[in-house]
């Protein structure tokens, strides 16, 4: 069987062990086999504050465990009233508690179900470019300067910063009433090296950029399959990669999926659709356009490890990437209606 995987929970501040975090797992610390405790023994201990659903080692120490409660308010009670104070049928013990969180199988997995490929061409998918080392490790570094002096905004698992227009998540779209200003000038270097991308046969006013969002992702967070909504935004949507690398995984679904929420579309999962992924180096910058960015959902899987033609590859502690779009103010007409919100009939 397939031991479960606890970590630490999230916490907002060092004191918030005192906080309930909602969850049902208790890290104890200073009991277990390697002192006489068994697993047992310490699961009647603790089913005193409600019903165990099972005692696991920490780790190789034999003296750290993990014991998991059916609810969160039994774990409460049992840190409550255990936590810190010798522990008579125990041993006498000093239990050193704190709530842990079960860790999804998908965090610690490695990558490797799609092919990883390291070049666009391999990937064959119309209008998608990559260009390594688009800014220098120079640029680099001021560009991340520029966007840690600035406020970030905070989502559940990432952070944001947005340019130009604020992207809003519920509706998945931009105000096109309400611009927030020009874009930064430390992204204009970027702008101007844009403008003499090469492969684009897109006429230039679609290249006049005006929303930037900057996503600022920690190890092992990832991005829910999507296309950009085609009402929201141009054809061409650029994508640089700062800081650290990470695997985009694109998928063609034969049914549309601009109706489903984003988590539906990652539960759709292999039925129907075809998925290629594309490994991204920091400093280099992503094409969507055509095909690419209408028809194929982008996906950043939520993995700390990924496998690159046979090389595991740890993901760096953050991935910032600049995601550079020009706002649409008319409906969208591509070729590729199925996927098209502009394009449905209600
Ligand atoms: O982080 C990235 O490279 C992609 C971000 C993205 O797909 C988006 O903001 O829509
Ligand atoms: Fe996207």
């Amino acid at each position: 069987m397939v031991q479960p995987r606890f970590v630490r929970p999230a916490q907002s501040s060092p004191s918030s062990d005192a906080v309930e975090p909602n969850s049902s797992n208790l890290y104890v610390a200073n009991c277990g086999p390697a002192v006489g405790l068994s697993h047992d023994a310490i699961a009647a201990v603790f089913s005193d504050f409600g019903e165990v659903k099972g005692v696991y080692a920490a780790d190789e120490s034999g003296v750290r465990v993990i014991v998991s409660f059916a609810d969160p308010f039994s774990a409460k009670s049992a840190l409550e009233a255990l936590s810190g104070r010798p522990c008579p049928d125990l041993k006498g013990r000093s239990l050193h508690i704190r709530y842990s969180v079960l860790q999804l199988a998908s965090e610690t997995q490695v990558n490797d179900c799609v092919p990883v490929s390291l070049v666009d061409t391999e990937l064959n998918i119309p209008g998608l470019f990559l260009i390594p080392e688009f800014v220098s490790v120079e640029e680099e570094q001021q560009l991340l300067a520029a966007v840690d002096a600035r406020p970030w905004i905070g989502l559940a698992k990432r952070r944001v910063q947005h340019y130009g227009y604020e992207f809003c998540y519920g509706t998945r779209n931009v105000d096109t009433k309400k611009r927030l200003g020009e874009l930064p000038s430390f992204v204009s270097p970027i702008l101007e090296r844009i403008s003499l991308f090469p492969n684009l046969d897109n006429d230039q006013s679609s290249l006049d950029l005006d929303q930037l969002t900057v996503n600022e992702y920690p190890s092992g967070v990832g991005l829910s399959p999507h296309i950009d909504t085609h009402s929201a935004f141009e054809d061409c949507i650029f994508s640089l990669s700062l800081a650290g690398p990470c695997i985009m995984e694109f998928r063609k679904y034969s049914v549309s999926t601009w109706k489903a929420s984003s988590a539906d579309a990652e539960k759709l999962g292999d039925s129907s659709c075809i998925k290629k992924a594309l490994y991204l180096p920091p400093r280099s910058m992503l094409l969507l356009s055509g095909e690419a960015r209408y028809a194929w959902n982008h996906y950043i899987p939520h993995h700390k490890i990924d496998k690159v033609k046979d090389k595991v590859i740890r993901r760096s502690p953050r991935r910032v990437s600049f995601t550079i779009r020009k706002v649409r103010n008319h409906p969208c007409r591509c070729n590729y209606p199925q996927y098209c919100d502009s394009q449905q009939q209600r």
